[in-house]
């Protein structure tokens, strides 16, 4: 793996002819998490995709650079916000998947590690649907570290789960995740203000930022600054509707 690099995409997108985002340069520091925040529709997945040179409906003009200029997308693992598990595979070969498609050998000590890091040992020949909602969140991020990148790209990962899972899930992820380039686009005030190092809101005219608290992330979910934060951005979010 190459050392995670500083990441900024700069341009701006339309769908049909329509402005999707206005031009704006966002900006990720490397070995850092950046938070994407922002209403529904403003393009927050479709950055994240653009980043991972998925094709999107929108068409960008502007540029995609990493700041040891070698190529970006395939140095990148992404995690959508569906988990996007085989159904029919195990949860052992959902996370192997990555090398199965490319008809690479599986590295079965990694996966080993990495399955019990996301504690999922007990659940190797389970499938996808005899696991609860968390599980499989913790399937598909070990399928994302297994493809041992240095930019991650997270599109609400943890959404679907009940705030313990999620709070456990975000602890998990910070840990896991530690030194990579991560780009986390979420809903959720709380999870941006416990995991954010760069805290960015987008609305169709551009970024705005927002200041994370100073504790090192994961912060306590009850820790001051980290609940005040959360409230200046869930006001932000509020004034960019209204
Ligand atoms: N494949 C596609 N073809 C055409 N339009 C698309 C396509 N994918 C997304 N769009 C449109 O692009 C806009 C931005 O979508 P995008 O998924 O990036 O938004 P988002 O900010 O991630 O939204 P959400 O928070 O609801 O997930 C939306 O209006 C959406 O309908």
């Amino acid at each position: 793996m190459t050392p995670p690099p500083d990441l900024t995409i700069s341009g701006q997108a339309s769908i049909d002819g329509a402005p999707l985002f206005a031009p704006l340069t966002l900006s990720l520091k490397a070995g850092q998490w950046t938070c994407l925040l922002g209403g529904s529709g403003v393009g927050k997945t479709t950055v994240l995709r653009l980043i991972a040179g998925l094709a999107t409906g929108a068409e960008f003009t502007g540029e995609i650079r990493a700041s040891d200029g070698l190529p970006v997308a395939e140095r990148v693992a992404y995690m959508a916000q569906d988990d996007l598990l085989l159904p029919w595979a195990t949860v052992a070969q959902n996370v192997a998947l990555g090398a199965r498609l490319r008809g690479e050998r599986v590295d079965q000590d990694r996966r080993a590690r990495l399955i019990a890091r996301m504690r999922l040992q007990d659940h190797m020949t389970k499938k996808p649907s005899e696991l609860s909602g968390g599980q499989r969140q913790r399937v598909a991020l070990a399928r994302t570290l297994m493809e041992d990148k240095p930019i991650i790209l997270l599109d609400e990962p943890f959404s679907a789960l009940d705030a313990r899972t999620r709070a456990d899930m975000q602890d998990l992820a910070a840990e896991a995740l530690q030194g990579r380039t991560v780009l986390l686009v979420t809903h959720d005030p709380a999870e941006a203000a416990r995991l954010g190092q760069s805290i960015m809101v987008m609305t169709r005219h551009g970024l705005t930022p927002c200041q994370p608290p100073h504790a090192p992330a994961p912060r306590k979910v009850d820790d001051l600054e980290t609940l005040e934060t959360q409230g200046a951005l869930l006001k932000l979010l509020r004034e960019e509707v209204a």
